[in-house]
């Protein structure tokens, strides 16, 4: 089958590589041409311009968008718009809000696919996990492209109607986030403890046969090995946050309890400010102020 694929960054590139090795072909744009170049050399087709893909895909488009979450999306489909019908087929598999993707689904010409994708730029040699929402005959329609994306046939799932796939996927950060923060956690009593420890050696063996093993301890594994046990000069400080949100926000409208995910997401928000949290400062000042422990000043 003929995939375009508008998005070429470290997602995007995977979806192109991964579709052309599967035997498909594919038409590839970004705004970047050198990530068009990229896409060429691999053995797509370039096209210079969205209305340019549009053209090279003829009738019956399949399209994947791999640009980022938000106003990317809508402009990519805005541009898109003028050339779909309703035979046509947009799947976006970046990390859209699922309540956009409704919005998409219900404007968008042709039959829109949410689809979570999970794995990673990291992950691309297994394929990764597709969670897609949207009509059923447009899912099975590209299901040779999502065989090749994915791990293959187990590794993608039809969710439901649409915004399900972005719903499960944003959920799926959420629990990404708290599992980040719970290894986070032990290993830092481990290195704080009072063992001297070396921590590579502790997700290896929790690796083999432990109760706790994953992908992401083995992700552990890997930085210890790299960074060394007391992580080098990695900084405290953790950047995004957008999906972790919008699972909290959709906890507090569901009235379903998820403190670790809030946590985590806290953990992060708090990682960020430049001057040292105020609460933490406050709290130093406080124990003075009732106890007249000593405030620890900055140096
Ligand atoms: N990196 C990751 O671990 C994962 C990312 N995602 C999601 O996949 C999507 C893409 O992520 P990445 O590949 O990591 O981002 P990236 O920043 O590496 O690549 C995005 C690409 O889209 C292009 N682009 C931006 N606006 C465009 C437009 N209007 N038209 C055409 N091209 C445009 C950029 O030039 C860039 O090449 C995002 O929604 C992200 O949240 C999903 C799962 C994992
Ligand atoms: O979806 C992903 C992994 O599953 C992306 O890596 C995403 O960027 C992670 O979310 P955040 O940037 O908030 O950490």
């Amino acid at each position: 089958m003929q995939l375009g694929v508008i998005g070429l960054g470290r997602m995007g590139q995977i979806v192109v590589d991964r579709t052309l090795q599967a035997g498909h072909d594919v038409v590839a744009f970004d705004l970047e041409p050198e990530a068009v170049a990229t896409a060429a050399d691999a053995g797509a087709r370039p096209a210079d311009s969205i209305a340019d893909l549009a053209d090279r895909l003829g009738e019956e488009k399949r399209i994947w968008l791999m640009v980022p979450a938000g106003e990317a999306v809508d402009a990519t489909l805005e541009e898109l718009e003028a050339h779909l019908d309703s035979d046509d087929i947009v799947v976006d598999g970046g990390n859209s809000y699922f309540e956009d993707s409704v919005r998409r689904a219900e404007r968008c010409p042709a039959a829109y696919l949410d689809c979570g994708t999970s794995g990673g730029p990291a992950g691309a040699e297994l394929g990764f996990s597709l969670m897609v929402g949207g009509p059923e005959w447009a899912y099975e329609e590209v299901t040779p492209v999502f065989d090749a994306v994915a791990t293959g046939p187990a590794g993608h799932e039809h969710m439901g109607p649409a915004g399900s796939g972005h719903y499960v996927k944003m959920v799926h950060n959420g629990v990404e986030y708290a599992l980040m923060q719970t290894y986070g956690e032990g290993f830092e009593l481990l290195h704080e403890g009072r063992y001297d420890l070396d921590l590579e050696n502790v997700a290896s063996v929790w690796n083999n046969g432990a109760v706790i093993r994953s992908w992401l301890l083995e992700l552990c594994e890997e930085a210890f090995r790299e960074e060394g046990s007391d992580l080098g000069d990695v900084a405290d400080r953790i950047e995004g946050g957008s999906t972790g949100t919008w699972t909290v926000q959709e906890g507090l409208e569901q009235e379903v309890p998820l403190p670790l995910i809030y946590t985590a997401l806290s953990e992060r928000f708090g990682s960020r400010a430049d001057d040292g949290r105020f609460s933490r400062r406050l709290a130093n000042r406080l124990r003075y102020g009732f106890g007249r422990h000593e405030v620890q000043r900055r140096d």
